[in-house]
């Protein structure tokens, strides 16, 4: 697989990037931005404490947040590599991808303030139906678990 330097989100065409999670033309969002790299992608956020849950935890809607926008991100990345669109080259995301179904399992506090890092990977594509597997971890201490259903548009919108 390819890697790429710019954040997926960063090539949805302008007028589909007002995602609240992810959305590079929201200015009140998290901008969550998801790379691929090798056969994995990854995001990266630091919560700070308007996202508290328990004094020194974040709340499980952030989590589950994060994981939604990194896991349609990664399924939109996914798709490009098995269709041979390379990233590298080109200016917008060619495939639309939307959440179906979304599981989260929370494993540990996930701690405020520390820098989280979101990893995905493919499970499988069948059709337009693609699932992606996800960790969000604290310091390499694994906070939650994620797995995403996104299913790729019929056709762009
Ligand atoms: C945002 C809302 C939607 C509007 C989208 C418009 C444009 C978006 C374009 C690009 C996206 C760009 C950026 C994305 C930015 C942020 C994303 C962040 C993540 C989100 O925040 S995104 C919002 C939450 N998301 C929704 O708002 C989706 C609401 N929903 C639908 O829009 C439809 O429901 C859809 C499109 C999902 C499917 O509709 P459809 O008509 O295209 O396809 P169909 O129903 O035939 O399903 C095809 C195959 O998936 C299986 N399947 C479907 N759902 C399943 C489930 N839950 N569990 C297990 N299997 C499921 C079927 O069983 C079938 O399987 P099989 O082919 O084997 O029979």
């Amino acid at each position: 697989m390819q890697n790429k330097s710019k954040a997926i989100q960063d090539l949805y065409p302008d007028e589909l990037a007002h995602c609240y999670g992810c959305g590079k033309n929201n200015p009140f969002g998290y901008q969550l931005k998801t790379y691929l790299v090798g056969d994995e992608t990854i995001a990266h956020f630091t919560p700070d404490e308007k996202f508290t849950a328990l004094p020194g935890s974040v709340y499980g809607g952030l989590v589950a947040s994060l994981l939604d926008c990194h896991g349609t991100g990664s399924a939109a990345a996914f798709a490009c590599v098995a269709e041979n669109i390379d990233l590298e080259n080109t200016e917008t995301i060619p495939v639309r991808c939307v959440t179906a179904s979304l599981k989260v399992d929370f494993k540990a506090p996930t701690p405020m303030g520390t820098e989280l890092e979101l990893i995905g990977k493919l499970r499988s594509i069948e059709g337009r139906k693609i699932w992606v597997d996800m960790t969000l971890s604290a310091k390499g201490i694994i906070c939650a678990t994620g797995e995403i259903l996104a299913i790729k548009l019929k056709s762009n919108v």
